[in-house]
């Protein structure tokens, strides 16, 4: 039998995936481990650097894709991203289930990677709640605000492709979305805990 498989998880900026993701993590311990994506965005409160992101100068961060330390980087909201070969094979040395925060240009790359992950699209019940959402997080400026917004027309055009993602949730009511997810890994969670009887 095959191992379990990374995980994707995707969405607008505000749709609810780091708030699915904690939980998911917090309830299966040791199952699943986060990759920790770099960011040339400065931190928010709260935000703690080698945990949530790696925080970099945009300098080092070019440095590290011209050196091919990057499997996918991506140019969001003004900053750059990128998940680095060294983040996934950190969680994969110390968790089964690797789970990735990334836009919809890394859904794309990743695509072209043989990471072979389940794809996931976090989706908000409509673009107003969605603003809603993001204002009431106070984390972003109102430039800042309008270009997520913008990214998540396209990234709710997108989603509805058929064959890009694996499962679309919407994330309307919290409890509800966070058992849709985790019926949609629980084959993943099972195989993870099987394999430690
Ligand atoms: N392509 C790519 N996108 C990323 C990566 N890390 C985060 N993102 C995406 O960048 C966007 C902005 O993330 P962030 O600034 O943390 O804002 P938030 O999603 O609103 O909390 C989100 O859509 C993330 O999924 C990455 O390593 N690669
Ligand atoms: N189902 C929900 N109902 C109401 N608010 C939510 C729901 N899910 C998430 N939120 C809130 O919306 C904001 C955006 O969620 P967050 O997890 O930060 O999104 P993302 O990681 O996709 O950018 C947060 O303040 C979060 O507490």
């Amino acid at each position: 039998m095959s191992g379990p498989r990374p995980v994707v998880l995707s969405g607008p900026s505000g749709a609810g995936k780091s708030t699915l993701l904690k939980r998911l993590m917090k309830e299966y311990e040791g199952v699943f481990g986060f990759s920790v994506s770099h960011t040339t965005r400065n931190p928010r409160p709260g935000e703690e650097d080698g945990k949530d992101y790696h925080f970099v100068i945009r300098e080092k961060m070019q440095e590290g894709i011209d050196n091919g330390e990057f499997i996918e980087n991506a140019e969001f909201s003004g900053n750059m991203y990128g998940t680095s070969k060294s983040s996934i094979e950190d969680v994969q040395a110390q968790n089964p289930i690797c789970i990735l925060d990334v836009d919809i240009q890394g859904v794309k790359n990743i695509k072209k990677t043989d990471l072979n992950p389940i794809y996931i699209s976090i989706q908000p019940p409509s673009v107003e709640i969605l603003e809603k959402r993001l204002r009431d997080r106070q984390t972003e400026t109102e430039d800042s605000l309008q270009k997520r917004l913008e990214a998540a027309r396209i990234d709710m055009e997108l989603s509805e492709e058929p064959g890009v993602f694996d499962m679309v949730i919407i994330n309307d009511d919290l409890e509800e979305a966070y058992e849709k997810l985790k019926s949609v890994l629980i084959e993943e969670i099972e195989k993870v805990q099987d394999a430690k009887k």
